[in-house]
């Protein structure tokens, strides 16, 4: 299964009805502080819109509602490998996408053969706060010479402009939260990516 190309990220489904409908074909849903009644509502309303129109759903750290929700993919960080159950996952056949910072956790994630490796945080990111400086894009070049054929995501500070310089560094994948989210007009920001991308 190829992954597409542009892979926004939003923390509510309310995002995904409004902007996957225009065409995104891979998105994933971040929530963060909140109750596990509203993350499975969110979650289940997240997987009525991607089936609708054909795009791939990934969960981010709540891999145990994944799971009970019949999603088909996660995303996990290297503080949620401390805890995921992987034999569980893969047990209920979902793929799953590892966040990287350096070389000790890229050895760790593909010790976990997934279904693609995040890097991060190529240039700063306002969204949150990182122990890691920016990562720039050579280091795509590094990933890419080292994880063979496994996908590889381009993730923080990127946008549409951006985004060609990642793919040529060896990137297949671009993620973005804010460059969509805070735009002025994120419909429009998702016909860019998607012009972008295609
Ligand atoms: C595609 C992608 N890459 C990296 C992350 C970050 O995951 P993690 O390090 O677990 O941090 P949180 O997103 O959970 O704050 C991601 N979510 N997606
Ligand atoms: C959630 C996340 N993870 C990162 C990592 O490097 O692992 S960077 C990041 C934030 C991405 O948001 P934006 O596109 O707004 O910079
Ligand atoms: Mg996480």
């Amino acid at each position: 299964m190829s992954l597409d190309r542009f892979y926004p990220i939003f923390d509510s489904a309310d995002w995904m009805e409004r902007l996957v409908p225009l065409g995104i074909k891979l998105v994933q849903l971040r929530i963060k502080d909140v109750s596990a009644d509203v993350v499975y509502s969110h979650i289940d309303r997240a997987k009525s819109i991607c089936a609708q129109h054909d795009c791939t759903l990934i969960i981010n750290d709540y891999w145990q509602a994944a799971i009970d929700a019949g999603c088909d993919y996660v995303h996990l960080g290297q503080e949620d490998l401390d805890t995921a159950d992987i034999t569980a996952i893969r047990a209920a056949g979902l793929r799953l996408g590892i966040s990287t910072h350096d070389k000790a956790e890229l050895k760790r994630a593909m010790a976990l053969a997934p279904d693609y490796i995040a890097l991060g945080p190529i240039y700063p990111t306002i969204l949150k706060k990182m122990k890691w400086r920016e990562q720039g894009i050579a280091k795509l070049t590094t990933w890419r010479s080292l994880i063979g054929t496994t996908p590889l995501v381009a993730i923080g500070g990127m946008s549409v402009s951006r985004a060609a310089g990642a793919f040529e560094a060896g990137a297949d994948v671009v993620a973005a939260v804010t460059d969509i989210t805070l735009n002025e007009s994120p419909e429009n920001r998702v016909r860019a990516w998607l012009e972008a991308t295609r």
